[in-house]
C-alpha cells in the first residue's frame, strides 16, 4: 500500500474538518484509490507538531474541538514554525488551510513556495498565496506545463479555494477546454448567500452573519466576505487559472453587500428572483476580460435565481459549449474538504505515472 506523507497547515474549520473526514472513513482512500494519507506534520497558530511515523488524528481533532493548540501535543516542536516545517520535514504533499491574508499572503505563501521549491505537491484551500503570487507559483509547478501529466514540476491544486466543492476551476479548465469563454457569472461566496437569504427572511445583519459563522464558512476576518473581497479573490484565481489572464485584485471593481437593504431584497424575492453577490468576467473585443464583483438582482429567468440555502453556483457562456450552469449545496466546510481530497487523488494519480 502506497503512503502519501502529508503536512496540514491550519487546523480551523477546514483543517479540522479535513481530519474528521479522514477519521470518519479511514479505509476509503486505500480501498478505492490504493493509497493512504499519513499526516506527519500539522501547524496552527500555537506552533507545529511533527512525527514522521504519523500523528494521532483523533487526538488533534479532540484538541481543536476543545479550542487548544498543537503545542499541547507530545509531538510539538518548539524549534519549528509552519514555514521551516515545510522547508525541512520529509513529506510528499502539503495541505494549506491557514487564514487568507491579503497583505503579504503569509504564512501560506512561504509554506507553498517552500514546498514547490523542494519538489513537493501542494493543495490550497487558502486564497492569499494564489491571489498575490499566482504567476510565481504557476512557474514553480505543473501549471508551467499546462498541467501536462508528463510535467516534471510538482503539482499545485486549489479547486476548493474557488467555491468549495463547486467545480469552478476544474470545469472551466477541463470541461470547457477548446471553448472560448465570453462571460462568466460566479456566485462563489457562501457567506453572503446565507446573509442575504436570512435578511430577506427578516433577520438583521448581525443575526444573519452569526448564522453563517455557525455554519463554519465565514472568513476569520468576516469583512473579506461582506465587502466582496473573498469573491474578488476567487475571481482573480479564476481569471489566472481559467481565463489565462494574469489578473490581480487591482483589476477587479469590488462592491460588497453592506448597502443592500431589506426593501431591495424583499422586492427581488417578491418578483421570483433574488439578490446575490456575483463575480463577473466579460470578454472584451481585444480578448481581455473586465472583472467585477457586485450585489446583483437575479431575475426569475436567470439560471442562478433558484440558488437557495447558501447554495453557490456559476453560469458560463462560451462560443461552442453554449450556456453551462453548475450549482452546489454544501454542508459547511465539508465540501471544501472534499475538493481538497479530489485534488489529492488527482495528484496521486499523476505522481504514480512518474
Ligand atoms: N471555511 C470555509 O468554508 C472555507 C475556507 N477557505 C479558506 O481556508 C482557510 C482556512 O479557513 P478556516 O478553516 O475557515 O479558518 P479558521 O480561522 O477556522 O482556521 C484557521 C486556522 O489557521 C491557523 N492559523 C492562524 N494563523 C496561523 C499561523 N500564522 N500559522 C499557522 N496556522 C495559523 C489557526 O490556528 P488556531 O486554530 O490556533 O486559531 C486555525 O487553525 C482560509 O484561508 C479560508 O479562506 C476556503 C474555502 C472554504
Ligand atoms: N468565506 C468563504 C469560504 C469559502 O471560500 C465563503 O463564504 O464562501
Amino acid at each position: 500500500m502506497d503512503t502519501v506523507h502529508t503536512l496540514l497547515t491550519g487546523l480551523g474549520n477546514i483543517g479540522r474538518t479535513f481530519l474528521e473526514m479522514l477519521i470518519a472513513d479511514p479505509e476509503r482512500l486505500p480501498r478505492r484509490y490504493g493509497f493512504r494519507l499519513k499526516i506527519v506534520g500539522v501547524a496552527d497558530s500555537t506552533g507545529v507538531a511533527l512525527d514522521p511515523s504519523g500523528l494521532d488524528l483523533a487526538a488533534i481533532v479532540d484538541l481543536k474541538r476543545r479550542r487548544l493548540g498543537v503545542r499541547e501535543l507530545p509531538a510539538f516542536r518548539s524549534d519549528l514554525n509552519p514555514v521551516t516545517l515545510a522547508q525541512t520535514a520529509e513529506y510528499d504533499l502539503v495541505l494549506e488551510a491557514t487564514p487568507t491574508n491579503l497583505r503579504d499572503g503569509q504564512p501560506g505563501l512561504d509554506i507553498v513556495r517552500s514546498a514547490l521549491q523542494r519538489g513537493k505537491a501542494a493543495v490550497l484551500a487558502s486564497k492569499g498565496p494564489l491571489v498575490l503570487a499566482f504567476q510565481e507559483l504557476a512557474r514553480l509547478s505543473d501549471w508551467a506545463d499546462d498541467l501536462s501529466p508528463h510535467s516534471q514540476r510538482p503539482p499545485l491544486r486549489f479547486s476548493g479555494a474557488v467555491g468549495g466543492a463547486l467545480p469552478t476551476i476544474n470545469f472551466g479548465r477541463r470541461d470547457l477546454a477548446g471553448a472560448q469563454i465570453e462571460r462568466a457569472e460566479l456566485v462563489v461566496n457562501g457567506t453572503t448567500q446565507v446573509i442575504l437569504e436570512q435578511m430577506a427572511a427578516g433577520a438583521d445583519f448581525a443575526t444573519a452573519l452569526a448564522e453563517a459563522q455557525r455554519q463554519g464558512i465565514v472568513e476569520p476576518d468576516p469583512s473579506l466576505d461582506v465587502d466582496g473581497w473573498d469573491a474578488a479573490n476567487k475571481l482573480v484565481i479564476f481569471a489566472n487559472a481559467v481565463l489565462n489572464q494574469p489578473a490581480t485584485l487591482a483589476d477587479v471593481q469590488v462592491r460588497g453587500i453592506r448597502e443592500v437593504s431589506a426593501d431591495d431584497l424583499a422586492a427581488a424575492w417578491r418578483a421570483g428572483g433574488r439578490i446575490s453577490l456575483v463575480a463577473t468576467a466579460v470578454r472584451q473585443t481585444d480578448g481581455t476580460y473586465t472583472l467585477s464583483v457586485a450585489p446583483t438582482v437575479l431575475t426569475a429567468d436567470h439560471p442562478l435565481s433558484r440558488l437557495a440555502h447558501g447554495e453557490m453556483g456559476f453560469v458560463i457562456y462560451s462560443d461552442s459549449a453554449g450556456r453551462s450552469t453548475v450549482s452546489s449545496l454544501e454542508d459547511g466546510p465539508l465540501g471544501t474538504c472534499q475538493a481538497m481530497l479530489r485534488d489529492v487523488i488527482d495528484i496521486r494519480h499523476r505522481l504514480k505515472r512518474h
